[in-house]
């Protein structure tokens, strides 16, 4: 290993969206976020008063917070000394003010969103476009790591974890044998049957064709986004749809996961939530609450809601999911389950940090610096080209809206 791994980077920046830390802080969010963007004024009212339910306090901070400390310590087992700072898009510390800082500096940023698209792709590109005009900041970025092996496998862990609570609740209720009475009576007897017997042996029982098992529903949730903006999320040689698709490997995945865990025989089910915008404007669908409509239809008792397009706890998981679907899946007669998302799981920082080190020594490469280690730099270089590019091409995650400066692609300046 170099001597300074990370080299030819001063400092790590994890890159996110931001939220409000308190009810002040709330409508100016809400109006930075939305600026220009066609979002109706009853919609930010209605998603202010989500924030109020949490005292105007999104966790995503506390939460980039906690990532930005796991990442340090992986860091420091790794003996890598490096700086990581955290920058947002829409609340403090903001982009601009963190790059000027840093100023003269050359750095990698970690983006909190591993899928591709507009909002999770290309506009942070812009916010590092716009933030490091004027200053000597050169900056790279991570590739879309949707499909870095040690993410698919934390969300997947995750998923596991909550089926397996899932299966274990119901088979101890037994309310999927019999008829269910209501969820508060269901959730009660459930806490004094766990207390009975310990619950982790749920694996172990036999799948047979008579096992009530069946009615057990897994759905994918990932953020929607206008159905336009998918259709331009990725690199427009490779057809689009980056987003979607991108999302749809990952619920085929963590899908065929749980089947093989458990014996079940499910279908990949991937729904959105948090659709906003004008109401004639189509965006990505089916939204989770219609999905929690069908899976009861159709029979499902117990339903796992996974948040596999989210990479920690904010706003759209506490409210919209934990809150909202939560209560429809309940007045569904639904025993509803949410799984964890990754946030500082262990694989998950380790893998940031791996493709950290692979992104640092292509940049290297790139450079004809010297190299020290060419099978180091063969195997960096092999867990890059399963993912997108890092430097994304001229037209990817492209929107219509006026062209900004970006950083991070091919043509820009480093
Ligand atoms: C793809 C995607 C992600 C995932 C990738 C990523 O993580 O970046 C994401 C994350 C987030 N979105 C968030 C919050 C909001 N998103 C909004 C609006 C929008 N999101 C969009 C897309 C995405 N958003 C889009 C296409 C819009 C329409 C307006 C526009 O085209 O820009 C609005 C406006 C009100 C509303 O309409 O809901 C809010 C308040 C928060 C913070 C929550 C917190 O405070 O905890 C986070 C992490
Ligand atoms: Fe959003």
């Amino acid at each position: 290993m170099p001597a300074a791994p990370l080299a030819p980077y001063d400092a790590l920046v994890l890159l996110s969206f931001g939220g409000p830390e308190g009810m002040p802080e709330v409508m100016p969010f809400l109006r930075r976020v939305t600026a220009g963007r066609g979002i109706p004024e009853e919609r930010l009212a209605e998603v202010a008063e989500h924030y109020a339910r949490f005292g105007g306090v999104s966790p995503i901070n506390a939460q980039n917070r906690a990532l930005v400390a796991a990442l340090d310590a992986e860091l420091a087992r790794r003996g890598i000394a490096i700086p990581v700072h955290l920058a947002n898009r829409n609340s403090p510390p903001y982009v601009r003010d963190v790059l000027a800082g840093l100023a003269p500096a050359r750095l990698l940023t970690i983006l909190t969103s591993p899928y591709q698209s507009y909002s999770s792709c290309r506009q942070y590109r812009e916010d590092l476009g716009v933030a490091a005009e004027g200053l000597d900041i050169t900056v790279d970025k991570l590739p879309p790591y949707a499909a870095h092996p040690p993410f698919v496998e934390a969300v997947t862990a995750a998923v596991l974890a909550s089926v397996r609570d899932a299966l274990a609740a119901r088979d101890d209720t037994g309310a999927s044998a019999t008829s269910p009475g209501t969820t508060d009576a269901a959730a009660a007897h459930s806490t004094d049957a766990a207390a009975a017997h310990p619950t982790d042996g749920t694996a172990a029982h036999p799948t047979d064709g008579a096992h009530p098992r069946q009615d057990l529903a897994l759905i994918c949730v990932a953020h929607s986004i206008p159905e336009a903006a998918d259709a331009a999320a990725g690199r427009p040689e490779t057809g689009g749809h980056a987003y979607a698709r991108g999302l749809a490997a990952m619920a085929e995945t963590v899908t065929a996961a749980v089947n093989t865990e458990f014996g079940l025989d499910l279908t990949p089910d991937l729904a959105w939530c948090s659709r906003s915008g004008a109401p004639h404007i189509p965006w990505l669908e089916p939204d989770i609450l219609d999905r929690l409509d069908a899976v009861a239809g159709a029979g499902a008792r117990t339903v796992v809601v996974a948040p596999i397009g989210f990479v920690s706890d904010h706003l759209e998981v506490v409210y919209d999911l934990d809150t909202e679907a939560r209560e429809h899946a309940l007045g569904l007669g639904l025993d509803f389950h949410r799984a964890a998302t990754v946030g500082t799981d262990p694989a998950f920082v380790a893998g940031l940090v791996d493709l950290a080190l692979a992104r640092a020594t292509a940049a290297r490469h790139a450079t004809d610096e010297a190299q020290p280690d060419g099978t180091a730099i063969a195997r960096d270089l092999n867990v890059l080209a399963a993912l997108p590019p890092a430097d994304c091409p001229p037209d990817c995650c492209r929107s219509q809206r006026p062209v900004k400066p970006t950083r991070c692609g091919r043509e820009d300046p480093r």
